[in-house]
């Protein structure tokens, strides 16, 4: 981890009507660093994530990407600013094939796929990245499977195999361990310890506890649309602030 801040947001506010959905959230994702976002339903933690990939504008505030203030940029500038997202739900093309699926994804960030005349360079180019991505998660075995048939752990590999192909400088993942069964949950996790490993900084919503706690360098904690706190593991489990919002919730 390096002290490079690869995510600033400055006093993030939103408002919706009469409601304040966030209040006030300043937190900053350094380059390499885990950060795992918890905290009880409806307490923001979707909301903020919007607002970092650009789907929902704050009413107050400032979202940087490695510096540059991006808070009035849509979805798709952030993407090229190297932001990479997955979601709470699959995002795959069931039809396709898993390398069609994550070849998709590398060709959306190298462009080149529209022009008749790059296109099979760029095809070339897109197919390797991919073959990557799936090797990364452990999925490249599974590359001709129509991802339709894949059990839901295998989904939620090669939708972050997905992320990895447009090779993202900040990672979001929405509550990836989302549907997972049990007994999948084990070789996700270990998914997304490598991706850390390899030195990818990751932004992290998950409500499996063991596996924030066992992830993440830091874990920043929301309760009612503010940031209760946002530090070790260690320091966050042991915050009263943090005990009494959960109070009820089972920390
Ligand atoms: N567009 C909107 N209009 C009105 N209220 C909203 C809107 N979006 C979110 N909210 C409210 O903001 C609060 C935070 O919602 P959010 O989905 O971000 O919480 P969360 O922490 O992700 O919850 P969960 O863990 O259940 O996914 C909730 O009370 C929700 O009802």
């Amino acid at each position: 981890m390096t002290d490079h801040a690869v995510l600033e947001l400055e006093h993030i506010g939103l408002q919706i009507g009469g409601a304040r959905i966030l209040k006030d959230v300043s937190l900053t994702v350094r380059q390499g660093e885990l950060l795992g976002v918890i905290g009880p339903n409806g307490a923001g933690k979707t909301t903020l994530f919007n607002v970092v990939s650009g789907i929902v504008r704050p009413t107050e505030g400032r979202v940087l990407l490695a510096g540059r203030d991006v808070t009035g940029e849509p979805v798709h500038r952030r993407a090229d600013a190297g932001l990479g997202r997955t979601f709470q739900t699959s995002s795959l093309f069931p039809a396709l094939s898993v390398l069609e699926n994550v070849r998709l994804a590398a060709q959306a960030k190298l462009g080149g796929a529209t022009s008749v005349l790059r296109a099979p360079k760029a095809t070339d180019a897109a197919s390797a990245r991919a073959l990557d991505a799936l090797a990364e998660v452990g999925m490249a075995g599974r590359a001709d499977r129509v991802a339709g048939d894949l059990a839901h752990g295998e989904k939620r590999k090669v939708e972050i195999a997905m992320c990895i192909a447009t090779e993202p400088t900040l990672i979001l993942l929405d509550e990836p361990m989302a549907g997972v069964g049990s007994a999948d949950v084990p070789a996700l996790t270990e998914v997304i310890r490598a991706l850390h490993a390899s030195g990818r900084t990751v932004l992290m919503v998950e409500h499996h506890m063991d596996v924030v706690l066992g992830l993440a360098d830091r874990i920043a904690v929301m309760h009612h649309g503010e940031l209760l706190a946002a530090d070790t593991p260690e320091a966050v489990m042991a915050n009263p602030t943090v005990q009494s919002a959960y109070l009820g919730e089972g920390l």
